[in-house]
């Protein structure tokens, strides 16, 4: 296999020599080419007549070419054309070539034993691989059959990683043809446990560490990432990972959770997709205090000093990928999140997922429980267990949802919504000491402290937890909601499992099976005096992935709330009345791609209503275009 690709050897003339084609599209056969390369970031070897030059580009266009869109040309046009920037402009074309042992051991290309006879003689894997010819639909039976075997979460989850490690198209395969499975065990979840154990498991950087250490050359670290069209990173500073807490560097392991969703629920290319963890310290003892932590053994740096790494950050990437990457924050604390949400959010396409993911997902949610419940959003009254980024982004949308349907103004339509934090009841005479993001929500009311009591006193129908602490749904907290609702909603939403505010078995049971449920971690079904109940999944990853994809197939250059209003809808809209029968206000997860591309159709379509949209001109069908744009994980033949 040869592939000339794109790639950044700017440090590297002597791959820049006569040698190396200045166009894109050339091809030799392998035997025939003689390249001598040096320098750091590559190897040369000559086996078997064929020459390795492993260059810093991961995927190669020419074996890796992704169906055409029907809209706007190929993909590497919809993904990949506009995010070069002037500095890329100068960047040479270099050359790659695997065959033999390095494609077997290149993650991008392998296929293990799906190479047929054809590309083994082609390809000079005569002899490394054992006689068989398999498809891949055999190997996801057997990996799947092999991922059965292991009865500790974690044991699935490093199976997995080492999958996608060893061969990146398999690992997708399965995650989309078993994601109801396979969700659990790379996300929510497990994904929080390899967090915490991340110093031990961790085998290869699956991401770019930003520390402190790297201050002032952020730009040039962005350009060691061997990938260069990118169009998504996921960032996290590992300050409040999942409802775990401080993780430091560990964090890491959800950019990359993430991002591996980006690509297997919403279709973005896997090389189009930079997972990034930004390291300032961790307030964490027990990781400043443990041999194998992996990152910088400090407090966390605060005030001018973290403010000005993440700005640096923020120049340097978009000076590096252009006005349309897609930077998505991911499990910053409460005190950083809203501050750079707001702050990033008129000059890059920023996109929080704690605050808004969550808000779309849930408000998703209850559009749809309506149908059970009846009403409308705003003859709703809503409470809320925790007033962080979660509590305080879905009451925002919600607000935004019943003003938009009313008329009446986003300040009127707050008075309904009720937030209780770890001080009580969120109420006028506490406004002083307030963080600002709670301000708006103290309303007119006496000092509660307790759950039950602001539950009794102000009577919501809908009770959301977003506490960040297990087990805070006590019996007497769901049974006050079943006393005055025929059919309370509860969500508990905090994750992972362990931090969720009551489990599915609780709700049911608690509110004789009353309750219409839904939790941010997975519960499995519960059955209650011989009815079953199928709890739903209210987690941001239905909303992302989708969203992404529609941001980037539009060239979207900055995110509006009204897209998330856009996003919910059309979540919302794929819930049948086979699930509303279930008692479900999601629909199942199986679907997830199909629903990715109607929520990117519609952030899109809205996108485009704004004037926010760069790629034109608007394709007519925005659901097919979104469903072209999506990458499959399908092995491509070699010639
Ligand atoms: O990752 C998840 O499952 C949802 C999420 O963003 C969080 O809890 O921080
Ligand atoms: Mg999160």
């Amino acid at each position: 296999m040869i592939s000339l690709n794109r790639s950044s050897f700017l440090n590297n003339p002597s791959i820049s020599g006569s040698n190396i084609p200045s166009s894109s599209t050339q091809r030799r056969p392998a035997a025939s080419l003689k390249v001598v390369a040096s320098g750091s970031n590559n190897r040369s070897g000559d086996r078997n007549g064929s020459v390795l030059i492993e260059s810093k580009l991961m995927e190669s266009p020419v074996v890796e070419v992704e169906p055409k869109c029907s809209v706007g040309g190929g993909v590497q046009d919809v993904y990949g054309e506009d995010s070069a920037t002037e500095d890329q402009n100068v960047t040479p074309w270099s050359l790659s070539v695997a065959s033999g042992y390095t494609l077997l051991r290149d993650p991008h290309h392998n296929k293990g034993l799906a190479f047929n006879d054809k590309e083994r003689d082609a390809h000079y894997l005569r002899g490394l691989l054992p006689p068989v010819v398999v498809s891949q639909e055999l190997q996801v039976k057997k990996m799947m059959h092999n991922i059965r075997q292991y009865q500790v979460p974690l044991q699935r989850y490093m199976a997995m990683m080492d999958l996608q490690e060893r061969n990146q198209r398999l690992f997708y395969k399965m995650l989309i043809d078993h994601v109801e499975e396979l969700l659990p065990v790379v996300y929510t979840p497990t994904v929080g446990e390899a967090c915490q154990q991340y110093g031990s498991i961790f085998m290869r950087p699956q991401g770019l560490y930003i520390s402190l250490k790297e201050k002032g050359k952020i730009l040039e670290v962005l350009r060691n990432w061997p990938e260069k069209n990118i169009q998504v990173i996921v960032v996290t500073d590992g300050e409040r990972i999942l409802g775990l807490g401080d993780l430091g560097c560990q964090g890491m392991g959800i950019p990359v959770g993430k991002l591996s969703l980006y690509t297997a629920l919403g279709g973005v290319r896997p090389s189009a997709c930079l997972p990034v963890t930004i390291d300032v310290g961790t307030n964490n003892e027990e990781l400043l205090n443990d041999e194998f932590y992996i990152g910088l053994k400090q407090k966390r740096a605060t005030g001018q000093e973290y403010t000005e790494l993440i700005q640096e950050f923020m120049t340097a990437v978009k000076r590096n990928y252009g006005e349309k990457i897609l930077i998505q924050f991911e499990d910053f604390a409460n005190h950083n999140a809203f501050d750079l949400l707001a702050r990033y959010g008129t000059t890059h396409l920023v996109f929080n997922d704690d605050i808004q993911g969550t808000a779309s997902v849930v408000l998703a949610g209850l559009i749809a429980a309506l149908k059970s419940v009846g009403g409308s959003l705003s003859d709703h009254t809503f409470l809320f267990l925790g007033a962080g980024e979660a509590g305080t982004g879905i009451a925002e949308l919600i607000a935004l949802e019943i003003s938009k349907k009313t008329n009446a103004s986003v300040e009127e339509t707050r008075k309904k919504i009720w937030l209780v934090d770890s001080k009580g009841l969120i109420v006028n005479s506490r406004k002083e000491s307030l963080q600002h993001f709670k301000k708006p929500w103290a309303h007119e009311h006496e000092p509660i402290t307790g759950l039950v009591d602001a539950i009794n006193e102000i009577k919501p129908t809908v009770l959301i937890g977003t506490s960040g602490k297990g087990g805070q749904f006590t019996k007497e907290v769901v049974e006050s909601m079943a006393a005055i609702n025929e059919q309370p909603i509860i969500l508990a939403l905090s994750n992972p499992t362990s931090q969720s505010e009551c489990t599915a078995e609780q709700a049911y049971t608690w509110s004789q099976g009353r309750a219409i449920f839904a939790s941010g971690s997975p519960f499995g079904p519960v059955e209650y005096e011989g009815k079953v109940f199928t709890p739903g999944q209210a987690n941001n990853a239905y909303i992302f992935p989708g969203f992404g994809l529609g941001l980037i197939m539009s060239g979207t250059i900055r995110v509006h709330d009204d897209m998330l209003l856009a996003a919910s809808e059309a979540l919302a809209a794929q819930v049948t009345e086979e699930n509303y029968d279930k008692g479900l206000i999601y629909p199942p997860f199986s679907n997830i791609r199909k629903i990715s591309a109607h929520i990117a159709a519609n952030v899109a379509a809205k996108a485009y209503e704004l004037g926010l949209a760069t790629r034109l001109p608007q394709p007519k069908d925005l659901v097919k275009h979104a469903e072209s744009c999506m990458y499959s994980p399908t092995y491509r033949g070699y010639r």
